[in-house]
């Protein structure tokens, strides 16, 4: 295949796809050594499509994967198997404990008084997301969170801190990306082995892939939409990456969180993730648990 066809394969899938990822701001073209026609196409019209280097690198593998396993281009088809990622179905390390595979309204919360009011007001699962750095703080936050959800059907997990989580016995724990890179190897194990839950935050394709090579009990996927409750690196998902996300990690619990508010609520549900995660629709509400009941309402 000459430039000139690798350019119109690329512009063919821009043009298949272009109205699914609308509004997209194109990124420059990650440089790249693979000479295959079709990683080439792809990478150029991932580049387009708005992608980042690093999913658009994922991405065009991805293509040329699904060519060579189906053994003929189809350009409708937008990539959605694992196997095309160069992922397992089941991941092999470390592969935590299961969560059920829908986890319904998550309240992410800021402290344990939060975690023990919206147990209460039957949200199924929450999160203490309390951010300091001072260790005794931390473990009396976790700690009282825990007591805090005793007697209600609340899974809580604990946001970043680990070593308290385990401490105090939480039902999970969540990380984030640059949580993953302060964490050895054997700390993970350390974790898998307790049976504690793992939640992994993801903002895309290349962090899906390294998510799914830990074998995390549900990743989570953001921030669909913009919110003001965290400096994000990565620009809103918007609805249509999340459906293809969803597509793709369907064999995962799937947690959907970034800018949700009751009203777009019916269109997260329609990607087919289980779980919907606020917070400000939650904690700024007039009326918490009046918030509380139509969001589960709408989870149903
Ligand atoms: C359910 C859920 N999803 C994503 C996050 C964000 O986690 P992280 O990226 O580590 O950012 P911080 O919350 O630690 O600021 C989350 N907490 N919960
Ligand atoms: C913690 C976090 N991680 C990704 S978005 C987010 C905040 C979500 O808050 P809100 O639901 O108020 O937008
Ligand atoms: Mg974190």
């Amino acid at each position: 295949m000459n430039q000139n066809q690798i350019d119109t394969l690329a512009q063919d899938i821009v043009r298949l796809h272009s109205h699914t990822f609308a509004p997209c701001t194109p990124q420059a073209v990650p440089v790249s050594t693979d000479p295959a026609p079709i990683y080439q196409a792809a990478l150029r019209a991932c580049s387009a499509l708005g992608f980042i280097a690093t999913d658009a690198q994922c991405l065009a593998r991805a293509w040329q994967a699904q060519t060579e396993r189906t053994g003929s281009l189809d350009l409708t088809h937008w990539p959605d198997t694992v196997e095309d990622f160069g992922l397992q179905t089941s991941p092999t390390v470390p592969d935590f404990a299961p969560c059920p595979p829908a986890l319904g309204l998550y309240a992410v919360l800021p402290d344990a008084a939060w975690v023990g009011r919206m147990a209460r007001a039957g949200v199924p699962t929450v999160q203490l997301r309390y951010k300091s750095t001072d260790t005794a703080a931390i473990s009396a936050e976790v700690h009282a969170a825990v007591e805090a959800v005793r007697g209600t059907n609340a899974r809580l997990f604990i946001n970043d801190h680990w070593q308290a989580a385990l401490a105090a016995g939480a039902y999970g724990l969540h990380l984030g990306q640059e949580d993953l890179d302060a964490m050895q190897p054997e700390n993970l194990a350390q974790i898998r082995r307790s049976g504690l839950r793992l939640g992994v935050s993801t903002h895309g394709y290349a962090e899906m892939v390294r998510a799914h090579a830990i074998g995390p009990s549900y990743i989570a996927l953001g921030a669909v939409f913009p919110t003001t409750l965290k400096r994000m690196t990565t620009a809103p998902q918007g609805l249509a990456r999340l459906a293809a996300y969803a597509r793709l990690m369907r064999h995962y619990p799937l947690v959907a969180i970034g800018g949700i508010g009751l009203e777009q609520f019916p269109a997260i549900r329609a990607t087919g993730v289980g779980s919907i995660a606020v917070v400000r629709a939650l904690v700024n509400a007039p009326d918490p648990e009046a918030a509380a009941a139509a969001l589960l309402q709408a989870m149903t």
